[in-house]
C-alpha cells in the first residue's frame, strides 16, 4: 500500500504517518507530497492519504476542510500525535527570521512574541521545509519538530516552545472507501441547510433525541455567496449501525446537501 503525506522528511504528518502505519498497514510505501493537493489528488484504491484536521490549540485546518469538500474522498482512519514544537537553527543572537508552517507558527505566537519581538514570520509548506530553508541563511530559525534538527544538521536553540504545553493534532486517513465498524466508531458528515430559521437545529435534532453524541461541529463558507455556511460534524457510532442510519435518514430531510465522508474507528488517545 502506497500512503501520501506531507513532506519533506521531518514533519509532523510523516510522524503521525509512521504512528499509524505501524499499527495498520503491512509493507507501507511512504511517498512525501509538497502539499495537501497533491496528497488529496493522488488517492485511489491503492494509495491513501493522512493530512492533519485539527489541533488543540488552533482548531480546525481549514486547508483540510475545504479540501474535503470539494474532492471525492473518504476518511477511513484517525491518528492523534503529541506535538512539541522546536526552535531549529543556527544560533539565538542571529536570529531575524522565523520560519514554520503557518499552523506551527500560530501554536508559538506568544513565544515569538516575547523572545523575538524584532524577528519578521514568514510561512513554509511544513516545519520540515522551514527546517530545509533555514539551512541556506544563518539569520533564519525554524519552528518544528526536534528531531528535524538532526536531520537538517541544525541546533536545537529552545524546546517546548508551543503557548500551551500540551498540544495535539489529530490526523486523519484519507481513501476512496471508508472503514467497517468496529464498535468504537465515528463518522464525519459535511451538510447545507436553507437560510430558515431552526434549520441548524432541525438538522441535529435526530441525532440528540437517538442521544448519538456529537463530538465536533464547524461551520466554513460556502464559497457561493457571503453568509452562506456548509456544516461538519462529527458523531459517534458507524454509519451502517440502524441507529445511526435512521438519524442520517432524518438529516436528509431537513438539508440542502449531504455528503458522507465516513466512517472510522476512533482514536485511543483524544
Ligand atoms: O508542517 C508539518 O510538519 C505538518 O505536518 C503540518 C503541521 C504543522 C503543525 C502542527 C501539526 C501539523
Amino acid at each position: 500500500m502506497r500512503i501520501l503525506t506531507l513532506g519533506p522528511p521531518g514533519t509532523y504528518s510523516e510522524k503521525a504517518t509512521k504512528k499509524w502505519t505501524n499499527k495498520n498497514i503491512k509493507n507501507p510505501e511512504i511517498k512525501l507530497k509538497s502539499s495537501p493537493e497533491e496528497v488529496i489528488n493522488q488517492i485511489n484504491p491503492k494509495t491513501i492519504g493522512i493530512l492533519p484536521i485539527e489541533n488543540s490549540i488552533q482548531g480546525t485546518v481549514l486547508q483540510t476542510i475545504d479540501l474535503l469538500n470539494q474532492k471525492n474522498v473518504k476518511i477511513m482512519g484517525e491518528t492523534i500525535i503529541e506535538i512539541n514544537h522546536c526552535l531549529i537553527g543556527h544560533n539565538t543572537e542571529n536570529t531575524e527570521i522565523i520560519v514554520s508552517h503557518p499552523q506551527a507558527l500560530a501554536q508559538c505566537r506568544n513565544y515569538i512574541t516575547n523572545k523575538f519581538s524584532n524577528a519578521e514570520t514568514r510561512t513554509t509548506g511544513s516545519t520540515a521545509h522551514a527546517a530545509k530553508l533555514t539551512t541556506e541563511f544563518t539569520n533564519m530559525a525554524a519552528i518544528a519538530p526536534a528531531e528535524t534538527a538532526k536531520k537538517y544538521n541544525l541546533n536545537i536553540l529552545e524546546k517546548n516552545i508551543q503557548d500551551v504545553k500540551q498540544n495535539k493534532t489529530r490526523f486523519i486517513i484519507l481513501a476512496t472507501k471508508d472503514a467497517e465498524p468496529t464498535g468504537n466508531d465515528k463518522t464525519t458528515l459535511i451538510f447545507s441547510v436553507k437560510q430558515k430559521p431552526g434549520t441548524l437545529y432541525k438538522s441535529l435534532k435526530p441525532f440528540a433525541k437517538r442521544q448519538i453524541n456529537l463530538t465536533k461541529l464547524e461551520s466554513r463558507p460556502s464559497r457561493k455567496k457571503l453568509g452562506d455556511y456548509y456544516f461538519i460534524i462529527d458523531i459517534e457510532g458507524h454509519r451502517k449501525k440502524p441507529k445511526i442510519k435512521k438519524a442520517i435518514k432524518e438529516l436528509k430531510k431537513q438539508t440542502e446537501q449531504t455528503k458522507i465522508l465516513g466512517s472510522y474507528p476512533k482514536a485511543k488517545n483524544q
